[in-house]
């Protein structure tokens, strides 16, 4: 009883109490997901939610941002079914059993709930008094908790202490002997994203070794949801199911659940930006997962730029090497974008901006790494900039214009929530210089231009520059490749100039490549012939902060 207790997973009359008094909202959201279960439809359940509905239809790049009811999405994730062979093998001890974060809602909510509305419903089509129905259903609801409290008694792992100054390695050892799990969720300003991390732990005070890794996404971005935050909730929840098939029933109460947002919360208000936080903290609570404290909050910019580079440099094998040999990182997200690299010259950490030199250890060692992330500068926040649409009011009447699309081009975009009518310049100047120009005004004065990146580095971009690099028919989709910022040049000035089926099927490729451009060469002051080498996975594990989030979480270590 006390391991449930600390689990928190009591259940008392006043938490009954509490739940049945809850703000309306709380009420609203459960009785749509009765009615999910109650198998309605999509339409009657969301029809009012343009914004869910756009992520319903929406199409999935590269057969990754497939919504979780497609079919697709199962075979996916059933390829993990090999869990219940791992965990045979599987024993933790309970003296790692953690402090777990006392939830103040009691465990097992979500059944209980289901009964609540249920009976309501009952009660009030057969016309009984409520006081009775709501005595009857508190007794329901007290034997629902308090036996689903004592299914699940396990205790939780604090992996910060598992992993020790280990540094994790990726490999498929033959004879795994301990397995455990991180569930990360990235929440960017284009969609939210799930990786559930399989680790493999050989030996007591060995290397752990990073053995798998599931990824799902669903779009819009929950910034999207901003003025509907139940919505978000209801993301979370269909994500988590990727975590719930991937991850052993028996591991779920030491599984550490850990969401992160990125640009698209940055960029809202506190108060809306804590109400989404809210109902992702609710949908962990109700979960059986692992809660730490701190688990669900908007990660600052500087720990998003050292967390691609942790990701990289680790997937590629250069973190427990020779730490001179790093690469840097470029990450192009749609309402931000970071550079992060280890500086060879001592110039470039004299002349750069006094914050954007940030001291981190690991491994007994501390570096000075150079890194910013620029708020604004992301893909879809630049068009907005580059538009003069930022921050305008009275979207519906107004049509933004640009020397950057085709000129009888006339359509709309949608980024966070927002739709905006754009049309290119009927009777102005077109083509790659004017866009060009107008792409300057996001980037000049804004982006610090550190001094060696006039020499050659190596640096691995991702994210957007990846997407429009394989859009463009730069690079490959499944082996990406070497791309020379010259490259991108050359093919921005051909979309721009010389439209084509490519630029019909994406009016704003000339857009987006010229912005790229734009911001390599004039913001972060690269030289044309700069190769960048082109990513989206390491090793099957995605290249983004995310694996650096979850080795900073259970390494524990500093950044400052
Ligand atoms: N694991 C991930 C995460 C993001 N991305 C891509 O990164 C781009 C945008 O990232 P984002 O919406 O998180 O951007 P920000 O909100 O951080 O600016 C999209 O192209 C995503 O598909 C990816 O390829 N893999």
């Amino acid at each position: 009883m006390k391991e449930n207790k600390a689990a928190g997973k009591s259940f008392s009359f006043s938490s009954c109490r509490a739940v049945i008094s809850s703000p309306a909202h709380t009420v609203l959201r459960h009785h749509l997901l009765l009615s999910i279960k109650l198998k309605l439809s999509w339409s009657r359940c969301y029809c009012q939610t343009p914004a869910l509905l756009q992520s319903i239809n929406h199409k999935p790049p590269h057969g990754h941002g497939i919504n979780a009811q497609d079919s697709q999405t199962e075979l996916y994730i059933s390829s993990s079914s090999r869990w219940t062979e791992l965990n045979k093998r599987y024993q933790l001890s309970a003296k790692h059993a953690p402090q777990t974060r006392q939830k103040n809602r009691s465990f097992g909510l979500k059944a209980p709930s289901f009964v609540l509305l249920l009976t309501l419903r009952i009660s009030v089509s057969l016309r009984m008094s409520a006081s009775l129905w709501v005595w009857r259903l508190l007794a329901v609801w007290t034997l629902l908790a308090v036996s689903s409290s004592q299914r699940n008694g396990l205790n939780a792992v604090d992996f910060s202490q598992r992993f020790g100054n280990a540094l994790p390695s990726l490999s498929r050892p033959a004879n795994a002997s301990q397995i455990f799990y991180g569930v990360m969720f990235d929440a960017g300003s284009t969609g939210t994203r799930i990786h559930v991390y399989t680790f493999i732990q050989k030996e007591p005070d060995g290397l752990p070794v990073l053995d798998n890794e599931m990824f799902h996404s669903m779009k819009p971005g929950l910034s999207a949801y901003a003025d509907i935050p139940e919505i978000a909730g209801h993301t979370v929840r269909q994500l988590l199911r990727v975590a719930k098939k991937t991850v052993p029933p028996v591991e779920w109460k030491r599984t550490p659940l850990v969401f992160r947002a990125t640009a698209g919360l940055r960029l809202l208000s506190p108060a809306k930006a804590h109400a989404l936080l809210e109902e992702v903290q609710d949908v962990f609570d109700e979960s059986p997962f692992y809660v730490p404290p701190d688990s669900v909050s908007i990660m600052n910019g500087t720990n998003e730029g050292i967390l691609a580079w942790v990701t990289v440099n680790f997937l590629t094998g250069r973190l427990n090497r020779d730490t001179q040999k790093t690469v840097g990182i470029l990450d192009l997200g749609g309402g931000s974008t970071q550079i992060t690299f280890l500086p060879k010259s001592k110039k470039t950490i004299e002349s750069a901006p006094a914050d954007y030199i940030v001291r981190f250890d690991m491994f007994n060692s501390t570096h000075k790494l150079y890194t910013h992330s620029y708020l604004g500068n992301g893909i879809k926040a630049a068009r907005l900039s580059a538009l003069g649409a930022l921050g305008s009011d009275g979207l519906e009447k107004k049509v933004f214009k640009t020397s950057c699309l085709p000129k009888k081009h006339t359509g709309e975009f949608s980024f966070g929530g927002f739709s905006y009518h754009v049309s290119g310049v009927t009777n102005g100047v077109t083509g790659f210089k004017a866009c060009y120009q107008e792409m300057l005004k996001v980037v000049k004065g804004i982006i610090n231009q550190p001094h060696e990146l006039k020499d050659s580095s190596t640096f691995y971009a991702f994210s957007y520059y990846f997407d429009h690099a394989v859009e463009a028919g730069l690079i490959d989709e499944s082996r990406g490749g070497a791309v020379k910022i010259r490259d991108f040049r050359k093919r921005a000035k051909e979309v721009c100039n010389r439209p084509s089926k490519r630029s019909q099927l994406n009016p704003f490729l000339c857009m987006d490549l010229t912005y790229i451009v734009c911001l390599l060469k004039d913001g972060f002051g690269f030289k044309e012939s700069t190769v960048l080498q082109l990513t989206k996975k390491v090793r099957n594990v995605e290249t983004s902060w995310a694996l650096g989030a979850a080795i900073y979480h259970f390494q524990k270590f500093r950044i400052h």
